[in-house]
């Protein structure tokens, strides 16, 4: 588990990182979700303990981290790996010996490292491709090394900083799945760092929306994708959800389709998405609803539904038509698109 109280980081007269309060929960991938300029790369600074902080205190478990210097310092940075969007591998090097390079600088035996790279590269998916140069891997493999890398001296936590933001869909989605099993196996804490909210749904199981250096909200994927209560949250996901996502997304539900919007975005989740819940509002109140495109979502193994519909009727009667969804589940909120 690592814990951040009131941590603050300020460059000049920016504060980065702004009073950020964190629990981010051990074996488990962890999401941090924010736009451009929003501090997340200051964040992942402060936890993986390349900067320090000017105010706060950061724990690894029961330790405080933030404040150490010497061996302290390099003895808690040798749990942590990192990887990176644009992969930072050695051009000069092979796959291998890149996933060799921190076992060569440990001081392991030249053996020992020999089949530990071997191990390494079966493990992400690159067993043969050893002696490959760098220049020749695709994208995805030369993340698959680097994650290789950074596994190699058995880190407790690996930092991913936008590392799948350089790579195509299919790609990305191969590399969430090797991370998702590599956490699994590993029993590793995984950090994401991400401006896509497709990479929070497919991969993480929480996370904390970060906005303006500030942590705007915290939660089960699952939940943030059926109630965000930030702004920012609710920009982020209609950005992924309501149309060109859901058709794209793995299991696609599509009820309808158009590109005129609608006044209301439903969200609804679990046992939820597979009532009746509109048939059941239509005949209950005296409004039309017109549902112009919905789907449901994998979240996390939950089913997460949008629905973007128009609820058109007197608006006493809309209002509780909406007051009536909210206390069946359904979140309801007005689309700004
Ligand atoms: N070393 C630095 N010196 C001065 N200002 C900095 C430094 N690092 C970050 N900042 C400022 O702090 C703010 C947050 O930057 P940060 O890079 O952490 O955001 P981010 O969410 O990672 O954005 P991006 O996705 O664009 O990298 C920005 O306004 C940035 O200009």
């Amino acid at each position: 588990m690592i814990q951040l109280r009131n941590v603050s980081r300020r460059y000049g007269e920016r504060t980065a990182v702004n009073a950020v309060d964190l629990d981010i929960p051990g074996n488990t991938i962890y999401g941090i979700i924010g736009k451009s300029g929003a501090g997340k790369s200051t964040l992942i600074r402060l936890i993986s303990l390349l900067e320090k902080p000017d105010s706060g205190e950061i724990r690894f478990g029961e330790d405080r981290v933030d404040n150490l210097t010497g061996d302290a310092l390099i003895g808690q940075r040798r749990k942590i790996g990192m990887i990176f969007q644009n992969f930072n591998l050695f051009g000069s090097r092979t796959a291998g010996g890149n996933i060799a390079y921190p076992l060569e600088i440990s001081g392991k035996p030249r053996k020992e490292t020999e089949r530990r790279v071997q191990e390494l590269l079966e493990l992400v998916g690159l067993e043969g491709r050893g002696n490959a140069p760098v220049s020749t891997l695709s994208g995805g493999q030369k993340q698959r090394v680097a994650i290789a890398r950074a596994l190699a001296v058995e880190p407790d936590i690996l930092f991913c900083d936008e590392a799948t933001s350089a790579l195509d869909p299919q790609t990305t989605r191969s590399i969430l799945e090797l991370l998702k099993n590599l956490q699994k196996n590993m029993n590793l804490s995984i950090v994401m760092i991400t401006h896509q909210m497709e990479v929070v749904r497919d991969a993480c199981r929480s996370v904390a929306v970060l906005d303006e250096g500030k942590i705007a909200e915290t939660g089960l994927v699952a939940d943030i994708f059926s109630r965000p209560q930030a702004a920012v949250t609710r920009e982020f996901l209609t950005h992924l959800n309501p149309l060109e996502s859901i058709a794209e997304s793995s299991c696609p539900d599509l009820v309808r389709w158009s590109h005129e919007g609608g006044a209301y975005i439903l969200r609804f989740r679990g046992a939820v998405t597979g009532e009746p819940v509109l048939s059941r509002l239509a005949r209950k109140f005296d409004i039309d609803v017109n549902i112009r495109a919905g789907g449901v979502q994998d979240v996390s193994g939950i089913a997460v539904g949008t629905m973007i519909a128009d609820l058109a009727g007197k608006p006493d009667e809309v209002a509780q038509a909406r007051a009536w969804l909210e206390s069946q589940g359904v979140s309801v909120e007005e689309n700004k698109e």
